[in-house]
């Protein structure tokens, strides 16, 4: 079982080819798998070394030989309990950012800004898709806003994991709410994914156009007008938020409390909206105002950026795991990819 769980994530990853980057297709194409007496030999040329792996335990633990923790020895395996999860000093740490799913309002065609509207059904569909697309790459973090489509976005997505580890929304409301909601088990904790909420990921305020048709709006206004207010970086709607205002709020989070975890080695997802993630893309892509008026993103599309060195770099979204080029987007994912594979067979 084990052996076909290896060439399965080996031999795919040389297969089926990389979407995006040539040069890491190249890194993993002198992988190769060897079975053995006593088990099997994983030979990752991309490693520079062998290692041996147990038949009898249905799993195998490649220990990076740097003394950093590299993404993929954030898996525990269910077999022996042996812990693996501690990213403290990682030199590389996914981000995922995604956009809820559909609301109903996006449905409708309604200015949503701070108005607090559930996913439609097609939203939920769109985030269990989300989910797949990222179920093979680490999640140790989950930041959301105040807002019920992110968090269920989130959540949805977080079912399709194939790690299985428990979102848990932190409560910090009060002292009260802290101490209510503590976990009392060292395990189960380690088994759950923090889960933080904050307002200042929420939509851009739309001021007086929330709840606004904005087709309505902009036969009214004019085209132009409209999508001055939509999409121009510093010119607010009425009584609204202009994307820089947004900026001003969500960047600084970032900045403040998640740029840290990922700098600790952390993997993060952020579920978020439109105008806030622009606006935190901005950031992450240096776009300038001009640049951003036509960064647009879809509902339910997960983005992925490896930190690596201070440094963010885009890597797309990832495809569903039935597509091709979904693991090896650096050789920490594609490693990590690898002992799921090792825990399910
Ligand atoms: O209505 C909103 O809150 C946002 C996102 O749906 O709209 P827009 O794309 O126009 O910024």
């Amino acid at each position: 079982m084990a052996a076909t769980a290896f060439t399965g994530s080996i031999g795919t990853n040389q297969s089926r080819g990389y979407v995006g980057n040539s040069a890491l297709h190249q890194e993993y194409g002198n992988s190769s798998l060897r079975l053995t007496s006593k088990g099997f030999k994983v030979d990752l040329g991309l490693l520079g070394k062998e290692r041996h792996c147990s038949r009898k335990r249905g799993f195998c633990l490649i220990q990076a030989s740097s003394s950093q923790i590299p993404v993929s020895d954030q898996v525990s395996t269910p077999l022996n309990n042996t812990k693996v999860d501690s990213p403290k000093k990682s030199s590389e740490a996914a981000l995922i950012l995604i956009r809820h799913g559909e609301s109903l309002w996006n449905e409708k065609n309604l200015f949503t800004g701070c108005v607090d509207v559930p996913l439609t059904k097609k939203g939920v569909e769109e985030a269990v898709e989300a989910g797949k697309r990222i179920s093979n790459i680490p999640v140790d973090m989950i930041y959301t806003s105040a807002l019920i489509r992110a968090q269920m976005t989130a959540m949805l997505a977080m079912t399709q994991h194939r790690r299985k580890k428990v979102p848990i929304v932190l409560h910090k409301e009060s002292e009260q709410a802290k101490s209510w909601s503590q976990v009392f088990s060292e395990e189960t904790g380690r088994q759950c994914i923090p889960v933080v909420t904050a307002w200042q990921l929420n939509e851009r305020m739309y001021g007086e156009l929330q709840g606004l048709n904005k087709q309505e709006t902009a036969d009214k206004y004019g085209k132009e007008q409209v999508h001055e207010w939509r999409r121009s970086y510093d010119i607010p709607p009425p009584n609204g938020e202009s994307l820089e205002m947004c900026a001003e709020r969500a960047v600084a989070y970032f900045k403040q409390q998640i740029e840290p975890q990922l700098r600790a080695g952390k993997n993060v997802m952020i579920a978020a909206h439109g105008n806030s993630l622009r606006s935190i893309i901005m950031y992450l892509d240096k776009l300038t105002s001009q640049e951003v008026i036509s960064l647009e993103l879809a509902t339910g599309i997960p983005m992925l950026y490896i930190v690596k060195e201070e440094k963010y770099i885009r890597r797309g979204s990832p495809a569903a795991p039935s597509e091709a080029g979904v693991y090896a987007y650096t050789k920490n994912l594609a490693r990590y990819r690898q002992k799921l594979d090792e825990m399910i067979h």
